[in-house]
């Protein structure tokens, strides 16, 4: 496991924000960490990163203690926080060649122009960071965080300002370095479009602990009568609601045979599904 997360529990004054959480990743994995606002997840986050101690539980990211480990394996990590970074008078090109440097004792770091297509940023090489647009500023973070090559990458809401196109993009760079480079992603997300496209599997954080976990489609069972289906008779419109559509809709063509028309099919979606176990959870 890349990984192992344990009993982790955060206690900040007498609450306990995260309350037993328990979670392992894979290499290679997309994982999105979802939950209403303050679950827990930059909390989470942080813990594994090394930036915050936590109160209690066991956690191993690449063999070591967050908490206590070295800068060796810092140089495998790769960190898109929520907030800005402050390098305003930097050019863009200039400050991803110097922070590529910082990782040449430990390993290999992406090629600047590389770098720079790759977040779509190549026509920015010079420009000063203070003047980039907040959504050319988050591509930059995304840059950051990947030019050391990371075995392991966090992205903390990391389509935050993204353009449609720009998202697709980043999308698809993540799903690249995930299977290509054997990147491990942990990303937390409130758009749940996005998990689903992402994430081999989705953690839902809610009052403190993973209330649920699993593919789209593992999730989306655990609800059930979610499936909707819509159909005409004679022209009269009917809709029901059915945890097996496609044995629904095998039934109504034995009953209605050439009589059946306008016949829709709208499967549960994870956003029924996240919203159904958070209101359960609340
Ligand atoms: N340093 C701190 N001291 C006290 N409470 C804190 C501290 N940091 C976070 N919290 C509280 O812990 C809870 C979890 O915060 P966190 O930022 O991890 O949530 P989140 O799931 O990332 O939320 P969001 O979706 O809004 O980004 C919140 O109630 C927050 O107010």
């Amino acid at each position: 496991m890349v990984m192992t997360v344990d009993g982790l529990r955060m206690r900040y004054g007498d609450t306990d924000v995260l309350d037993g959480v328990s979670f392992e990743a894979r290499p290679g994995e997309v994982l999105a960490l979802l939950g209403p606002n303050g679950a827990g997840k930059s909390t989470t986050i942080e813990i594994l990163e090394g930036f915050r101690l936590r109160s209690a539980g066991h956690v191993d990211v690449l063999g070591a203690d967050p908490a206590t480990a070295g800068e060796r394996w810092r140089s495998r990590i790769g960190i898109v926080l929520q907030s800005w970074r402050d390098h305003g008078n930097w050019r863009v090109g200039e400050l991803l060649q110097h922070l590529g440097s910082c990782y040449t004792p430990y390993r290999s770091p992406w090629p600047t122009a590389e770098l720079l297509d790759a977040v779509g940023l190549t026509e920015h090489s010079g420009q000063k960071i203070k003047t980039l647009s907040g959504g050319q500023r988050r591509r930059l973070d995304v840059a950051i965080g990947i030019v050391g090559r990371p075995d392991v990458l966090f992205l903390d809401e990391p389509t935050t300002g993204f353009d449609p196109e720009a998202r697709s993009e980043f999308h698809e760079l993540v799903r690249r370095l995930a299977a290509e480079q054997g990147t491990t992603v942990l990303l937390t997300t409130h758009d749940l479009d996005e998990a689903s496209k992402l994430a081999h599997r989705i953690l839902v954080l809610a009052a403190g602990r993973i209330i649920a976990s699993g593919s789209v489609p593992d999730l989306t069972q655990l609800i059930a009568g979610e499936d909707e289906v819509g159909w005409t008779v004679d022209g009269q419109r009917f809709r029901k609601s059915t945890s097996d559509a496609t044995a629904f809709v095998r039934e109504l063509f034995a009953t209605y045979g050439d009589a059946l028309g306008e016949l829709d099919v709208r499967r549960a979606s994870l956003e029924d599904t996240y919203l159904a176990l958070v209101r359960e959870q609340a």
